[in-house]
């Protein structure tokens, strides 16, 4: 048994410092140093890992460079059946001496965790990114280093903070206390290839309040998301309480949901396979001890909604970002932009033709390029298929609207102009670099806010650009649930741990906030404990007396 001696108060914590990778800047050169090593001695080799041990599985799968896809970042062992069944057992096996761990034990490996990910490897990380899922420098920046490292020490302190919240009454005689059990079996932890933050965050977040995960990256992030689990090893994580299994997806989730024990699913990716998760726990109810907790962040259908009041250079140039940072593949990315007519001819259109003109595509691991490939094969396909529907559905091209797959997924930046506001691309999740425009009459602005709020089924992100105050309060009362975050001249996405709690309703989530304190109560069971000190003199309530 472990001794409280002290009630200990975690360092203070604020969000990891960026760079800025420009010329001539140390970071740029270590960067630069680092994504040269990785080429050099890729392909890499990734097993599962079941208890702390490398398991090769000998089922081998590619993680292709979304640059070069006639060559792979690496190779991983596929989890089979048996491995998968091990690394249930392991965390099943290392949850009572997890959670026993005193909180400040946890605490510390996830803040020597952070370090590790913002100093010693920083760039090792951010290159497998840059080099496995096609992101420039200053998104690996924002993502692999910033948003991880803010996830794990920010993480920290949210648990402290969950473990302080206790019963604001005693009655005379008595203590009330509440402790934040972990669940009952074991966590879930399936992540998307667009942020290696996520992976990190999705398997991290139940571990800390005394959970063990077993962790089913993305096929297409595997050698990153591999880094961090050998990241989390190296700040001290005892084996077994996080699992590894890369694998074939539909097997590995299908037998992880189907065990009695699992006991919470912690998703994001796409609406579509959360939807089918959700229904595939539904049918396995009856095998389940408890009762799982779900939780799944998912699409966007985001949207600028920019009033005639607004400063046009800054609508267009947030517009851009929102809409092409990262290729478009962010859950965050503005995808349909409502103009009113007096600004389009006056200037809009005009600027955002040519600021989009300005941005470069190709590999992202040369700096100069805004633009790099998109994931792979399937997305590429979908992707130039949604730009040809629009245009049989009688959308006009703008800027943009084709790619070239010869040696990388390249689709250039793309904005369609729609006079039917539920055309498909106005509707339906791309994840690609396409924005289409909508613009409408200036008097229509209420009008607008109401059919941006009807069109979609998703309620992730969005923005409203206004000078006008009363504009900006009518929008957003139309809009209340249309996005989980919102943002006032300021682009879509770019949502920071400790400052905007991330995550969005109707089709695009469960809502609980990754990055806030909210996250937390979904992996944990709370048990109240009430103590008595004056022992009973007589069972009769005076009440009883005659
Ligand atoms: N709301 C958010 O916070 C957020 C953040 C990032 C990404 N996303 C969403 O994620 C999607 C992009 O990521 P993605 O392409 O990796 O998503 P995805 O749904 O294809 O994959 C997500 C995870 O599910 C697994 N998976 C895929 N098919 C499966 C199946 N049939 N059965 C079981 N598991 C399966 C994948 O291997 C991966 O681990 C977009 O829709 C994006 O909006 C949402
Ligand atoms: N949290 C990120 C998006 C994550 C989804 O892809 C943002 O706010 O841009």
């Amino acid at each position: 048994m472990s001794p409280t001696l002290a009630t200990f108060k975690i360092p203070e914590i604020t969000n990891e410092p960026m760079k800025s990778y420009a010329p001539g800047s140390p970071e740029r050169k270590a960067l630069q140093d680092a994504i040269a090593e990785m080429e050099k001695e890729l392909p890499f080799e990734v097993p599962c890992i079941v208890n702390g041990k490398p398991v090769k599985t000998g089922k081998l799968a590619k993680q292709p460079l979304p640059w070069d896809h006639a060559n792979h970042l690496c190779t991983y062992h596929e989890a089979d059946q048996a491995a998968v069944a091990a690394a249930i057992d392991g965390a099943l096996a290392a949850k009572a001496e997890w959670e026993a761990l005193p909180w400040s034990d946890r605490a510390a490996i996830f803040l020597k965790a952070a370090d590790l990910v913002s100093g010693k490897y920083r760039y090792k990380l951010m290159a497998a990114t840059i080099l496995g899922q096609g992101k420039n420098a200053w998104q690996a920046e924002i993502d692999a280093a910033a948003e991880l490292t803010d996830f794990l020490r920010f993480g920290v302190k949210y648990v402290e903070e969950l473990y302080a919240v206790q019963p604001p009454r005693n009655s005379a005689g008595s203590w009330n206390r509440v402790e934040y059990r972990a669940l009952e079996g074991f966590v879930f932890a399936v992540s998307p290839f667009n942020f290696t933050a996520i992976g990190g965050n999705l398997s991290a977040a139940p571990i800390l309040v005394g959970n063990t995960v077993v962790w089913k990256p993305s096929p297409a992030a595997t050698y990153s998301n591999y880094l961090i689990y050998k990241i989390f090893e190296e700040a001290g994580l005892p084996a077994g309480v996080l699992q590894f299994v890369p694998g074939p997806p539909a097997e590995v989730v299908a037998q992880v949901i189907s065990h009695p024990e699992f006991a919470a699913l912690h998703f994001t990716g796409s609406t579509f396979v959360f939807k089918k998760l959700w229904k595939d726990i539904a049918a396995n109810i009856d095998n389940y001890k408890g009762y799982p907790r779900i939780v799944g962040e998912t699409g966007g259908k985001n949207f600028h909604l920019i009033h005639p009041s607004a400063e046009v250079k800054n609508a267009v140039l947030q517009s851009v970002r929102g809409a092409f940072e990262y290729q478009g593949q962010k859950c965050s990315a503005l995808s349909r932009l409502y103009v009113p007519s007096s600004l389009w001819s006056n200037g809009f259109k005009e600027q955002l033709l040519t600021e989009t003109a300005k941005l470069k595509v190709g590999p992202a691991h040369d700096f100069t390029n805004f633009i790099g490939p998109v994931i792979g094969r399937p997305a590429y396909d979908k992707i130039i298929g949604y730009i040809n529907k629009a245009k049989e559905a009688g959308g006009e091209v703008l800027i943009g609207g084709t790619g070239d797959d010869s040696k990388g997924y390249y689709i250039q930046p793309t904005v369609i102009l729609t006079k039917d506001p539920k055309s498909v691309t106005m509707v339906e999740e791309i994840f690609g670099p396409v924005l289409t425009v909508y613009v409408y009459e200036d008097a229509d602005f209420e009008k607008t806010a109401q059919l941006i709020d009807s069109s979609t089924a998703y309620a992730l992100t969005g923005s409203i650009f206004s000078t006008d105050r009363k504009a900006l309060i009518q929008a957003t009362n139309i809009l209340r649930n249309a996005a989980g975050n919102v943002y006032y001249n300021e682009k879509c996405t770019g949502a920071v741990v400790g400052q905007q709690p991330f995550g969005g309703a109707r089709a695009s989530g469960t809502n609980d906030k990754a990055g806030s304190m909210a996250i937390f109560y979904r992996f944990v069971s709370a048990r109240s404990i009430k103590e008595n000190f004056i022992g009973l003199e007589d069972a009769l309530y005076p009440s009883n007396l005659a």
